[in-house]
C-alpha cells in the first residue's frame, strides 16, 4: 500500500521561502517517519538551516505546508510549534551557565498551568524523577551539582538535548550536534541518539560523514534549496548527482 501523509510525523510538501527574490528553499518536501534519524546534508548555502528554521516557525515560508502529526505548522507561532512536540537545539549551546546541570534541566522541565498546591509535592518529585532519567540518558548523571560553566563543550551540547528532551518532544532538531566535540564525545552523542530514537523522530544536519554513516536511517542531500537526492548514505553516495556537486567540476 502506498504510504499517506497520516503515516509520516512530519510531511514537508512544496515549501518555499523567497528572500529579496532569492529562494534559500525552493519547492523542498521531506517525510519523516516516526523514530528515524534523518540526517540533511549538503554544500554550504544549500539551505538545510533554512529548512529547520522554517519547521520551528523562526522564518515564515512563502509557499508550501509543513504538517507534523496531522497539524500544519507554517502558520503557528514559535511556542504554539514548541507545544505540539517539535524541539530544536542550535549549533551554539545556549544553556545558562552559572546554574547547575541539576537546575539547567529543572526550569526545562514542562510545568503544569494551574496546578493546585496539594499537588506541588508530588509534581517536586516527578520533576526530580524526569531530570535524573534525563541525566542519565545525556551521560551527567554523576555532575548534577556541577555548575553548567565547568562542563566540557561536549557535554554542555548533551546537556542542551537534555534541555530539550525534558519537553518530551516527539520530533527533536539538531543543528551540527557534534561541532567541536572530541572522538569520544562524537561516539558517545551517535550512541545517545541512537537511545533518544526509541522515543522520538530525529532530524539532524551534519557535515561530519563518519558521524552521518553513524546515525542516519536516511540521508536527504540539498543542493541550491532542493533535494538533490535521498536515501541511505551508501545510495547518496553513489550517486553521480551528489558526487558532481561535492567535487566540483
Ligand atoms: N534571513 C535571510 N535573509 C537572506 N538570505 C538568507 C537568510 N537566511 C539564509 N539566507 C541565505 O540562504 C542560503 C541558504 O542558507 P542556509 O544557512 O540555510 O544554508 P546551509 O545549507 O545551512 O549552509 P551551511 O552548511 O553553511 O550552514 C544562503 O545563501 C544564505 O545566505
Amino acid at each position: 500500500m502506498m504510504p499517506t501523509n497520516n503515516d509520516f510525523i512530519l510531511a514537508v510538501e512544496g515549501l518555499t521561502v523567497s528572500f529579496d527574490g532569492f529562494k534559500a528553499v525552493n519547492d523542498m518536501s521531506l517525510y519523516l517517519e516516526p523514530q528515524e534519524i534523518r540526517v540533511i546534508i549538503g554544500p554550504n548555502g544549500a539551505g538545510k538551516t533554512t529548512v529547520l528554521d522554517l519547521i520551528c516557525g523562526k522564518t515564515r515560508a512563502t509557499e508550501g505546508s509543513i504538517k507534523f502529526k496531522g497539524k500544519e505548522l507554517s502558520k503557528m507561532s514559535e511556542h504554539k510549534i514548541v507545544r505540539a512536540g517539535v524541539g530544536r537545539k542550535f549549533q551554539n549551546p545556549s544553556i545558562y551557565e552559572d546554574l547547575s546541570v541539576f537546575e539547567n534541566l529543572e526550569v526545562s522541565f514542562p510545568r503544569g498551568r494551574s496546578v493546585m498546591g496539594a499537588l506541588a509535592f508530588k509534581r517536586d518529585a516527578e520533576v526530580i524523577n524526569a531530570v535524573e532519567e534525563v541525566a542519565r540518558t545525556i551521560f551527567l548523571e554523576d555532575l548534577l551539582d556541577q555548575p553548567a560553566a565547568l562542563l566540557s563543550h561536549g557535554q554542555k551540547q548533551w546537556l542542551e538535548i537534555g534541555m530539550l528532551l525534558i519537553q518530551k518532544p516527539d520530533l527533536l532538531m539538531l543543528d551540527e550536534p557534534v561541532a567541536g566535540m572530541s572522538v569520544a564525545e562524537r561516539k558517545k552523542t551517535a550512541e545517545l541518539l541512537r537511545v533518544i530514537t526509541k522515543n522520538h523522530t530525529v532530524l539532524v544536519i551534519e557535515h561530519d560523514m563518519q558521524f552521518v554513516g553513524d546515525i542516519a536511517d536516511r540521508v536527504t542531500v540539498m543542493h541550491q534549496g532542493k533535494v538533490l537526492s535521498e536515501g541511505s548514505l551508501e545510495k547518496v553516495k553513489a550517486d553521480p548527482k551528489v558526487i558532481e556537486v561535492y567535487l566540483g567540476h
